[in-house]
């Protein structure tokens, strides 16, 4: 069939005649129109292939502007059949972009040769339009910004610029680039990327390359540019017309760059990661995998790790099933093996990946191997719960268990006992040798106790020199005896230090549950009274708790309490004890002693505070006080009396192991001006014992002119080869001795292998205790010089011994 044609025609005949020559020429003429709004009406109906058009037509719509509206709107080809062809008339005619313009009156050929070319012409604009239409499509589809920009053909820049939607989304719509300019476009380009693109677009023919650019919402990104170079006049930049496309790789890039990221995370991470497929195959490992497990890429890829890599039986998953629905991820700890078949705790995270249809297509498994986190808790907690010197248990560890244990004894009806016990001399050891040697002692104390339990018994070091034994269901209670004796041997066995040997002993207080507590504290708090009271029953024993021993202890704490306050308030006092000649009985010296007049005990007796006062270390107060009181206050009597007095002073031995003791005795002398030859300082053969470098001590003190008497002599273990050593001036014998005197045969023994001691070693020697008429008759026989004790007067307050000074109470010696 031919052409389909549509003729706007006013005049009627003319019409006819025209549709009978175009139907001549095989076309079919589907409508006549007389007016103008007729004709863009029909024309959108019908759609012809062709619209003959009048200019002059019936009402208001001419020719010119019908057919500019049909072209607007349904882009159909119009050829103008007119007799006018005046200029006004064409520019009109132009505005609708016409396929020919024929002059009346025409020829038949003329017509038919303009209706073939405006059919031809319009067929292959078709052709274009769908093609452009289809690139237009690809364009948008894919996000491509299309440019060109051309110059003028006087080779001046004209910056017409075509952009695609996409184009100006990114780099701002043409019409703010032609006003900005095309250096605008350019400057959007990154710094260093720009002079290769200047430089590609004056030299080269085709570009392609990938540049960063600054977007107009000034996001920075990445475009990739394909741009063709067209010469245009001159040969530069300016005079090129240029067809570019640019497509945002921003996103791309990023993606790239978190591909690349991953894949190193993926190579380098300490994680091992497992790539699985959907039946859980293997697909890819990381050189962490294969670091962790020992198994290589290539022995497990294919392979279900269910089968070889958790510790579990045969038929689980290698996590809880994460493909169930809701489970898109898991972690927790599974044991794992290693190639080797060596077994560690992992931690490890499960993840699935699913399509766009929601089914998995993987199983991401990241594991590590957190044997390292758990020694770590392990010993964190090894940490909380064990002493970090002897590796027994502490004080937490003691609470724990007796936490745990004591309700599951009162539950079972068993007996359970801690034995509370606390090193003798200790603090001595460690003041004078040193805080490591002390250490060292007490790590070997601690073996020996550990190796001397049971498996099913507890050792704690609560702290210092303290220890804590707990033993749990205890059958008979002599059981604990039997085991505090093993211990206290096993303490007592002297510890081969660098370069000294030592000994100390233990107090050990035992309670059993429940029979003497029924709480953890309580049961700590009875043991502790007993250890006290095994330590004031004369130490290296243990004692049973019993109710009486809460009472004394609570006595200790109010003396130790009291004993702050009583150096402060001045509660204490010196008591002067006369000291006699034993041929005439004439006073030759005092022997000073502490008293305290406490508010609610009243006069307190050294014996019940003098411990107390060295286990709490405030014997160093105490007896710095005792020494020059009683210095300051002799001093005065030997200013005041003719009498050539001497003074002795008891020293205990935590003061004697102060490091600043000789020091102290020096500046108290000096203090006070007492005469050094005059001060008599008393020491106990155990003080001397204890402590490893008196020699040198009682030399210092030698040096500084005073005397030395060893008290309370026959009750310690002094060897006459320490004795012959020591710059000794005096030994006292021990009231114990002299109590039974001259009846008991073992006493007079022991007083004459005494006194037989001084006199071969050359020592005075002075008698304590003497109560009665004969002992002073033996013991002046056996040739101890001096004597003290109730048969020549009791310890006198200051005021009694100044009256017996002024001679009011000389009679009283005799
Ligand atoms: N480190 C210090 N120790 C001190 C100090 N003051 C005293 N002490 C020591 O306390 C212990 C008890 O002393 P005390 O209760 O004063 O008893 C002394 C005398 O009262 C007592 N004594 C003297 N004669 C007799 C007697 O005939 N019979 C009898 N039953 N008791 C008597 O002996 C104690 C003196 O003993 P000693 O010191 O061994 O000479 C005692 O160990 C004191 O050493 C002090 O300031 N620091």
């Amino acid at each position: 069939m031919g052409a389909r044609i549509m003729v706007v025609e006013d005049e009627r005949i003319v019409a006819l005649d025209l549709k009978g020559g175009l139907e001549s020429l095989g076309y079919d003429v589907v409508g006549i129109s007389a007016r103008g709004a007729d004709a863009v009406e029909r024309a959108g109906s019908l759609r012809p292939d062709l619209i003959l058009m009048d200019i002059n037509l019936e009402g208001p719509m001419d020719g010119t502007e019908a057919a500019r509206l049909i072209r607007e709107d349904y882009r159909l080809p119009i050829v103008f059949l007119t007799a006018y062809a005046t200029e006004k008339t064409l520019e009109r005619a132009e505005a609708s972009i016409p396929y020919g313009y024929l002059l009346k009156p025409f020829e038949l050929r003329e017509l038919a040769a303009t209706v073939r070319m405006a059919l031809a012409r319009h067929k292959v604009e078709l052709k274009v339009e769908r093609s452009e239409e289809r690139l237009r499509l690809a364009v948008n589809a894919a996000s491509l910004g299309v440019w060109e920009w051309s110059s003028s053909a006087d080779g001046q820049p004209s910056d017409g610029y075509e952009l695609s939607p996409a184009m100006e989304r990114l780099v701002g719509d043409a019409a703010q680039i032609s006003r900005e300019g095309r250096e605008s476009l350019l400057q959007r380009i990154h710094p260093a990327d720009r002079p290769a693109i200047l430089e590609a677009l004056q030299t080269q023919s085709s570009i392609l390359a990938s540049v960063r650019m600054r977007f107009q919402d000034e996001r920075e990104g990445s475009v990739e540019l394909h741009a063709r170079v067209y010469p245009q006049g001159g040969g530069d930049t300016e005079n090129k017309r240029v067809i570019g496309v640019i497509r945002d790789i921003t996103e791309k890039r990023a993606f790239e760059d978190q591909l690349r990221q991953a894949n190193v995370v993926f190579e380098s991470t300490a994680e091992g990661i497992l790539i699985a497929d959907a039946q859980r195959r293997i697909i890819s490992v990381n050189p962490a995998f294969t670091a962790l497990t020992g198994y290589p890429a290539e022995e497990v890829l294919g392979q279900d790790p269910d089968k070889f890599l958790p510790t579990r039986r045969e038929g689980d998953h290698f996590n809880p099933e994460p493909d169930e629905p809701g489970n898109a991820y898991w972690q927790g700890e599974l044991a794992c093996r290693r190639s080797d078949g060596e077994v560690f705790p992992s931690w490890q995270h499960v993840c699935v990946v699913r399509n766009e249809l929601g089914k998995i297509t993987h199983f991401v498994m990241t594991f590590s191997d957190i044997s390292g986190i758990r020694k770590a808790e392990a010993q964190i907690n090894h940490m909380a719960y064990h002493d970090a010197l002897t590796g027994l248990g502490n004080r937490h560890r003691l609470d724990e268990l007796l936490d745990m244990e004591l309700p599951r004894h009162q539950a079972e009806g068993l007996r359970l006992a801690i034995i509370f016990m606390d090193l003798d001399g200790f603090k001595t050891i460690n003041d004078t040798l040193g805080h490591t040697s002390g250490d060292l002692l007490l790590q070997v104390i601690a073996g020996r106790i550990h190796d001397g339990l049971r498996r099913s018994d507890y050792a704690i070091r609560i702290g210092g020199d303290e220890f804590v034994v707990v033993i749990p269901d205890v059958k008979r209670v002599e059981d604990c005896a039997l085991l505090a004796e093993k211990l206290l041997k096993q303490i007592r066995t002297p510890v081969e230090l660098p370069h000294e040997r030592v000994s100390v002993s233990a107090s050990m207080g035992i309670a059993i549950f429940p029979d003497n507590a029924r709480t953890r504290q309580e049961m700590i708090k009875s043991a502790d009274s007993a250890m006290y009271e095994a330590k004031s029953r004369g130490r290296n024993r243990y004692a049973f708790y019993s109710p009486d021993m809460a009472a004394r202890t609570r006595e200790r704490m109010l003396i130790e309490q009291g004993l702050v306050r009583a150096l402060e308030d001045n509660s204490l006092t010196v008591y002067y004890q006369p000291v006699v000649d034993m041929a005439d009985g004439s006073l030759v010296g005092m022997e000073a002693l502490v008293r305290w007049q406490h508010p609610e005990l009243g006069l307190v007796p050294p014996d019940r505070f003098i411990g107390v006062a060295e286990e709490s270390g405030l014997i160093d107060g105490i007896g710095a006080w005792v020494m020059r009181t009683a210095c300051t206050q002799a001093m005065i009597w030997l200013a005041k009396y003719p009498i050539e007095l001497r003074l002795a002073v008891n020293v205990s031995v935590r003061e004697m192991a102060a490091d600043n003791f000789v020091d102290r005795i020096s500046h108290t002398l000096q203090e006070t001006g007492f005469p050094p030859q005059n001060l008599e300082i008393e020491l106990t053969e155990s003080t001397l014992q204890s402590i490893e470098h008196s020699q040198g001590l009682l030399y210092q003190l030698k040096a500084l002119g005073v005397s030395i008497a060893i008290d309370d002599f026959g009750t310690g273990f002094s060897s006459l080869g320490l004795l012959k050593h020591l710059p000794i001036d005096r030994i006292k014998i021990d009231r114990s001795f002299v109590r039974d005197l001259p009846a008991d045969s073992n006493d007079i023994a022991i007083a004459r292998a005494i006194a037989a001691i001084a006199s071969s070693l050359g020592l005075q020697m002075t008698a304590e205790g003497v109560e009665e008429k004969a002992q002073q008759q033996f013991l002046h026989e056996l040739g101890c010089q001096n004597a003290q004790g109730y048969l020549f007067s009791r310890p006198l307050a200051r005021e009694e011994f100044e009256q017996l000074l002024s001679g009011d109470k000389q009679n009283a010696l005799h």
